[in-house]
């Protein structure tokens, strides 16, 4: 665990004054609908609450508004269902570091079809995309989508890793192996990189297999696992600008994956001490800082 966190610290780009805005990293998130607004929130404001500089949100043209009245700090764009939508979403990609799809997504066909397109769109650019959610529905429902996309990671909640795994392996989810589950279902995704949630984290890009078992709590509110996939969106840029170098041979992907399970659990652990049972998600949100400072900045 502690060798992982260093390689987590190593990461982390210095703040300088040399910088422009936007260069420690510019995130987009994909989902958000009528049902669902808070998930993109979550995933979105903690991304820059982690260090991103800039957060978009693309979802549909009735969530917008809402989201927009949660944060001013948020770019919102209501674009998922109109019939432009991947030119609409397309036009934004060069300038994004990395894309998180699917917390507040839903499962309409029009919506999950545009954002297939999305999907396409952004691999043709080399984008590293964190697929969570109902983006993890469309990848059940079609795998192909994300096959041997190196960029690529998935964050299953149980019941999420179960469909895919009945999905790409034709087997349920076998419980007494997690570390070998998710081994398997990575090599079978050609080493697409699976962060299992659950008791414990159990992360892998087909080759290694890294757990996480930081001390979060026994609140299971709604949003954490959102929490961790924006986090996960900004620590994936930073892994990948740092380098193969300063990740010590592990792949960065695996490392930014351990980085947004420790630091999420480490929020719920925090939050948990204040709020007791009472904690949900934006108790945890206040906590991404000090939090971050805590496990990576010592
Ligand atoms: N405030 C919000 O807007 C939130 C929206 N959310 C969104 O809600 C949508 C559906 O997400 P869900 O995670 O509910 O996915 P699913 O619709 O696939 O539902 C999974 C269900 O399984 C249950 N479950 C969880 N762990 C289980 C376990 N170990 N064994 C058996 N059952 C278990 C859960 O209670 C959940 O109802 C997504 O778009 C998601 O992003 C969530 O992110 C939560 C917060
Ligand atoms: N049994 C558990 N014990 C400790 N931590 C857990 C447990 N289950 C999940 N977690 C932690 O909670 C966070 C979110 O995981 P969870 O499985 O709740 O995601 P999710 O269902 O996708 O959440 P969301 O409601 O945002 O969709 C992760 O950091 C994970 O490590
Ligand atoms: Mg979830």
């Amino acid at each position: 665990m502690e060798d992982a966190l260093q390689l987590v610290r190593n990461i982390v780009p210095p703040l300088t004054a040399k910088k422009h805005k936007g260069q420690d990293g510019r995130v987009g998130v994909v989902g958000g609908c009528r049902e669902y607004t808070g998930a993109p929130y979550f995933a979105a404001i903690s991304a820059l609450k982690v260090g991103a500089d800039l957060s978009h949100v693309f979802c549909t043209q009735e969530a917008a508004p809402v989201i927009k009245a949660y944060s001013p700090e948020l770019i919102v764009h209501p674009v998922l269902d109109s019939p432009d939508a991947v030119h609409d979403v397309g036009k934004w990609l060069p300038r994004l570091h990395a894309l998180v799809v699917g917390p507040g997504l839903g499962r309409d066909d029009v919506l999950l079809s545009n954002v297939k397109d999305i999907l396409e769109a952004s691999k043709a650019r080399g984008i590293p995309i964190v697929i969570d959610a109902d983006g993890l529905w469309l990848i059940a429902q079609q795998p192909a989508l994300i096959q041997g996309y190196q960029k690529a990671v998935l964050t299953p909640n149980h019941v999420e890793f179960s469909r895919l795994s009945e999905a790409v392996l034709g087997d349920p989810l076998d419980g007494q192996d997690r570390r070998g589950a998710v081994l398997r279902l990575s090599q079978a995704l050609g080493n697409v990189t699976v962060v299992q949630k659950g008791e414990r984290d159990v992360i892998s890009d087909g080759k290694q297999v890294l757990e996480c078992s930081q001390e979060g709590s026994g609140r299971r509110c709604g949003g954490q696992g959102d929490l961790l996939s924006g986090s996960l969106g900004v620590l994936v840029h930073w892994a990948l600008q740092a380098g193969p170098e300063r990740t010590d041979g592990f792949s960065p992907l695996l490392v930014a994956a351990f980085g947004a399970c420790t630091l999420t659990r480490q929020c719920s652990h925090q939050a948990f001490q204040k709020h007791g049972r009472s904690t949900t998600t934006t108790d945890m949100i206040a906590e991404v800082g000090p939090a971050f400072s805590r496990l990576f900045e010592t």
